[in-house]
């Protein structure tokens, strides 16, 4: 299995505070990996890190392949046709592929003469990604690609990653804070918090190492064995657990399986948990 991006042990400290701490990661490559965590978690200085736009304070970050990425505030020129905006890409870029830019946009339905103020903001997004995927990158890094895109934009956008992924040899990362527009296209999840990788692996494999568990109060303390507890609470007579190995047997407890959105909320409200396959399990 080939790598997209591997960091080992990378931090980065902006004047006293640390952004990120010792983050030792791995994307296989052709997955579409989600980087989500909350507001300040560290995921633009990842992301920033990963495309070279800043130096780590430590450790290493390796992205064999070519690289584009497409900022948080989607760089298009609001006085530049969409045709113009190409021309402008293509002036920039060693490698760029017009037939392709110019065929996914006219499939997309939107006009190359229109000033890209005038598109919608999902057509935005579009030609921001147009322009990032003529460059014909092995890794896309797209910060918050969806910010500010009503629901069906979002899901559009989404959509047509995963077409993407399936016609050429691309990995792509992607970061968002809302995990349910990740949920249906992204196969490899990484979650950030207070700038410490909390969690990184495969979404199926992840999943179906977690179980919730409810059971009686008394309990709480006292999680089956061969468990690992993310988060616990107590609520009346019920204790609640979001548990790391599987399957439990102990029938005072009753067991059924997580979804991404909750696997990951358990992990963000539990800063000191972690879910880490030994990245010796993807090789370069
Ligand atoms: N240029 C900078 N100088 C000083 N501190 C910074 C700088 N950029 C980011 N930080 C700090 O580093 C931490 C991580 O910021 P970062 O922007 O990477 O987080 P994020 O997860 O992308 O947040 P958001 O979801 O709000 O975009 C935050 O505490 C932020 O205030």
């Amino acid at each position: 299995m080939s790598v997209a991006l591997r960091t080992t042990g990378l931090g980065v400290r902006y004047r006293r505070a640390d952004a990120l701490r010792d983050c030792s990661l791995a994307v296989p490559a052709g997955r579409i990996a989600a980087l989500v965590g909350p507001n300040g978690a560290g995921k633009t200085t990842l992301l920033h890190v990963a495309v070279g736009l800043l130096t780590p304070t430590s450790g290493e970050v390796s992205v064999p392949g070519r690289v584009a990425f497409m900022a948080q505030d989607k760089p298009l020129y609001d006085t530049f046709t969409v045709a113009e905006m190409l021309a402008f890409g293509r002036r920039l870029n060693r490698v760029w592929d017009q037939e392709y830019a110019t065929a996914r946009l006219t499939g997309l339905g939107i006009p190359l003469d229109r000033r890209t103020a005038r598109l919608s903001g999902g057509q935005q997004a579009q030609v921001a990604l147009t322009v990032a995927l003529a460059r014909r990158p092995d890794l896309l890094v797209l910060d918050e690609p969806l910010a500010n895109l009503d629901p069906l934009a979002r899901h559009d956008v989404m959509r047509s990653l995963m077409v993407e992924v399936a016609e050429q040899p691309l990995t792509v990362l992607i970061s968002s804070h809302v995990v349910a527009d990740l949920r249906d296209t992204c196969d490899w999840l990484i979650v950030l918090g207070g700038g410490r990788v909390q969690v990184s692996g495969d979404v199926d494999d992840l999943l179906a190492e977690h179980l919730a568990l409810t059971g009686p109060a008394e309990l709480v303390d006292t999680p089956p064995a061969g468990t690992r507890v993310v988060e616990a609470s107590r609520t009346g007579r019920q204790a609640r657990l979001l548990v790391r190995g599987a399957p439990v047997l102990d029938p005072r407890w009753s067991a059924r399986p997580v979804d991404l959105e909750e696997l990951v909320m358990a992990y963000l409200r539990s800063p000191q948990a972690s879910a880490l396959p030994a990245l010796a399990a993807v090789r370069a």
